[in-house]
């Protein structure tokens, strides 16, 4: 069979409030999620020889312990059959960037094998497989910007505005990798945000109330943490309304012409690395997946 490519798409977190903890020790979010046009290519094709094989694995990732590999083992494990696959990964999307690079791989996996591999499990299913790799998977199976709750697995579709897809984003990341479960566990996390309601953001979220009544609750403890990460932010902040996505390290910007967001990454401080791009309304491979 011939191998095929797919787009992994990154993700930001327009604002994360944590709200509160659960007994499992996770904590309870809500956010915004906007999928972007930059991302990873996975070349993913079916083995007849039921392994499931790592064509290229990343450095420092062992291909067992790869969310992609891992992906295709669990879907395997619900099918009960002796299913196989290689996938290789061309990765563009900044490992430990708080953009969900390696979720996003997982997730594009999932919906592309449950296809080859002829499951055809809905898509609720499969977000529910994704969860079991991570909180942050779901959300890329979902495949539309989501209002996120629970641990970020709860997804109500929102609609933008459509000049948010007009914007421009403008992704700085720093050199250093925050370990989400780092930031999580630390005792001067803010867990108490007060919860608010969706309606509240629907049809508003490039409007200055929507900025001033959010943030991200991780970003004070990462910026104490990462210098780089509070600097990249501070550079960042002479151009507008700059915010860190998830656990970081990377921060953002949304200006309004490819010419802004082009001299930004041009001039963009030392030991950063960065692009620009524009938010996906959905997933490129929303519709091989149904309800
Ligand atoms: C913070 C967010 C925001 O979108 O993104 P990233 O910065 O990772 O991209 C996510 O909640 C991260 O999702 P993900 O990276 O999939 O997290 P997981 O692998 O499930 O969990 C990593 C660790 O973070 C903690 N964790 C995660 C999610 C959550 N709601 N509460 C938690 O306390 C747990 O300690 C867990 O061991
Ligand atoms: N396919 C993958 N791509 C990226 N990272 C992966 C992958 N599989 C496992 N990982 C591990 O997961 C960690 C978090 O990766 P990533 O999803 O890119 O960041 P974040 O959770 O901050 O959004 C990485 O540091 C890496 O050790």
């Amino acid at each position: 069979m011939h191998p095929t490519t797919f787009f992994a798409p990154c993700k930001l977190n327009l604002f994360l409030h944590i709200t509160g903890q659960l007994p499992n020790g996770y904590h309870r979010l809500q956010s915004l999620f906007l999928l972007l046009d930059h991302g990873d290519t996975l070349t993913i094709t079916q083995r007849d020889d039921g392994q499931i094989v790592h064509g290229n694995p990343l450095p420092g990732v062992p291909a067992e312990q790869d969310l992609a590999i891992r992906a295709a083992h669990a879907l395997r494990a619900v099918s009960g059959r002796r299913l196989g696959a290689e996938i290789t990964c061309e990765k563009r999307t900044p490992m430990g960037g708080g953009l969900g690079g390696g979720s996003s791989d997982a997730a594009t996996v999932l919906i592309v094998l449950n296809q080859l591999w002829g499951l055809h499990y809905p898509r609720q299913q499969l977000m529910q497989i994704g969860l079991t790799l991570g909180a942050d998977v779901p959300v890329f199976i979902f495949g539309q910007t989501a209002w996120a709750e629970g641990v970020g697995e709860q997804l109500t579709p929102v609609t933008l505005d459509a000049n948010m897809f007009e914007k421009y984003f403008v992704v700085l990341t720093p050199h250093v990798q925050v370990p989400t479960a780092q930031i999580f566990a630390h005792q001067a996390l803010t867990r108490d945000s007060k919860p608010l309601r969706i309606a509240d953001f629907s049809n508003g979220a490039q409007s200055s109330a929507f900025w001033q009544q959010t943030r991200n609750d991780m970003e004070a403890v990462v910026c104490s943490l990462y210098p780089a990460v509070a600097d990249t932010l501070d550079w960042l902040k002479q151009f507008g309304d700059a915010r860190m996505s998830g656990s970081g390290a990377s921060v953002f910007v949304s200006v309004d012409s490819v010419k802004k967001a082009d001299e930004l990454l041009k001039n963009r401080p030392e030991n950063t690395s960065g692009f620009r791009a524009k938010g996906l309304e959905y997933h490129p491979l929303f519709a091989m997946t149904s309800d």
